[in-house]
């Protein structure tokens, strides 16, 4: 069994139940159990800036799967909740990205873990840090703290002053 962080995004719809819906997916899976998930934060848009602000989450999983097994469900549960790719960076009805996978490294024409952005990306640090500040990153060996102590966290905001810790409460929002 192992421990992964996802990041969850939707800037297209109704954003809040597109993240419910993808953590109900995500749990629903047979071998995936969400234990944690982050408060939701609004965040402005990261890369391509001319879109709506984006409802950003980060979720605990524990899986039996690999982690290209974990990839094709999470792009199964992008495709069923209607995910279309148009813009690079641009908005989405939801979009899962796989942070880190147990302490690996990991280099596939598929797959790059840790998130090959996420050392940068406010929007992915501030609610991974909210459920898993000690977590290591493996390619730079730093804490999930240390990597927001020095990302910093503009443009990142609570949503609607809502903070829980548990997957029920966050799906009960
Ligand atoms: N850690 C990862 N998590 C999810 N997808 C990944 C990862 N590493 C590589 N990929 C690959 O990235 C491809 C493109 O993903 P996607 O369209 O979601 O990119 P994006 O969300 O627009 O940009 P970004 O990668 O910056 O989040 C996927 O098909 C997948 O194979
Ligand atoms: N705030 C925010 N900006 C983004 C996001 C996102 O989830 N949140 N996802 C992107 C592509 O992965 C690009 N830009």
């Amino acid at each position: 069994m192992v421990t992964a962080y996802l990041s969850l995004g939707s800037n297209i719809g109704d954003t809040k139940r597109n993240l419910q819906e993808a953590v109900k997916m995500l749990d629903a899976s047979p071998s995936i159990e969400v234990t944690k998930v982050s408060s939701i934060y609004e965040t402005d848009p990261v890369g391509f800036t001319d879109q709506q602000v984006f409802l950003n989450i980060v979720a605990e999983v524990k899986t039996e799967l690999s982690a290209e097994s974990l990839l094709d469900e999470a792009q199964r549960i992008e495709q069923s909740l209607g995910r279309e790719r148009k813009i690079h960076w641009g908005p989405r009805t939801i979009d899962l990205d796989i942070l880190l996978y147990h302490s690996d490294n990991i280099q596939s024409d598929r797959l790059t873990v840790p998130h090959p952005y996420m050392r940068e990306r406010s929007f992915v640090l501030v609610p991974l840090n909210e459920i898993a500040a000690e977590a290591v990153h493996p390619a730079s060996e730093k804490s999930v703290r240390e990597l927001l102590n020095h990302t910093g966290s503009e443009g990142v905001r609570l949503w609607k002053e809502t903070v829980h810790q548990h997957k029920e409460s966050f799906l009960a929002l």
